[in-house]
């Protein structure tokens, strides 16, 4: 499905991705973890296309994406949707319209400056931010919305896309862990009902292991670890992390614990206490 191959990215002296190849050959759910400045967003930045790879190839189906230009990045660019850290809403717009924002990139240049969505737009966000379980929202303006809501609204702007895959980079990590339960189970969900791909830059080792199919640790560029979850063990977690014996894993636990993922009652009716799990 996808193949990334050698994939390199320098700044200036400093390389932040070295000479990485793996493949995701099938669905899954991917997070990958790793400590601050070891390379994680820059690599999924590098499939988006928002920052340039030095060199190597990301193969998709077998077309590299690296040398995409024009509409046909524009494109991919619409297939591999990010979801940041920030959420990245247009704070004075309702709800709805942020939405709608995904499809932006499906229509034509003068559609998209005049803002104008129909009929088929406006019911597509509704179902999505349905799916998200913040339908009820709909009309606010994404300023007055929680921290967990906006990140689901970032989510449904993502869906309208109709993405291949879905791009996390930390989607968790502005959140309580009430919210960052909520926002993980979203994904899954995403991940399961859609059998679509999803990547998740993950601070916290036990996030990791609830939510993904499959583990990549990053350490100065490389990768040190790809295995399934059950495989990170401590030693593994030490060598990730570059840390010694009083490596404690607890340090990088949000406590947040996957349960019962996969409905969409899991998504809209989460209760402290759930989430505490
Ligand atoms: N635009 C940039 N210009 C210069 N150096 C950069 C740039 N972006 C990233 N880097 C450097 O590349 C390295 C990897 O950064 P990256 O943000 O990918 O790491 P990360 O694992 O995502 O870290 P964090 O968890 O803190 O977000 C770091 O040393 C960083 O300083």
């Amino acid at each position: 499905m996808i193949q990334f191959q050698n994939v390199t990215k320098t700044f200036g002296s400093r390389t932040a991705v070295n000479k990485v190849s793996f493949n995701i050959d099938e669905p899954q759910m991917v997070g990958i973890i790793g400590r601050s400045g070891a390379g994680k967003s820059t690599l999924l930045r590098m499939i988006n296309r928002l920052t340039p790879a030095t060199s190597g190839k990301i193969l998709f189906e077998g077309r590299d994406i690296l040398r995409l230009r024009g509409a046909m990045m524009r494109r991919w660019q619409r297939d591999c949707a990010m979801v940041f850290q920030q959420f990245n809403l247009v704070p004075r717009l309702d709800v709805a319209t942020n939405v709608m924002l995904g499809r932006l990139n499906g229509h034509g240049t003068l559609k998209s400056l005049f803002n104008i969505f129909g009929e088929a737009d406006v019911a597509d966000a509704l179902q999505a931010l349905d799916r998200l379980g913040i339908v009820q929202e709909a009309t606010k303006r994404a300023e007055e919305l929680s921290g967990g809501q906006q990140q689901r609204v970032a989510i449904a702007r993502a869906l309208m896309q109709g993405p291949h895959m879905i791009l996390a980079d930390e989607p968790i990590a502005s959140l309580d862990p009430m919210n960052a339960k909520i926002v993980m189970d979203a994904l899954r969900q995403i991940h399961e009902r859609d059998n679509k791909v999803v990547i998740c830059n993950l601070h916290t080792l036990d996030t990791a292991r609830s939510y993904c199919d499959r583990v990549i640790g990053m350490r100065d560029g490389f990768i040190v670890f790809d295995g399934k979850p059950e495989e990170l063990t401590t030693t593994a977690a030490r060598e990730i992390y570059g840390a010694d014996e009083s490596f404690n894993e607890a340090a990088t636990s949000t406590a947040i614990d996957a349960g019962n993922t996969g409905t969409r009652e899991s998504v809209g009716a989460m209760t402290p206490a759930a989430a505490a799990g």
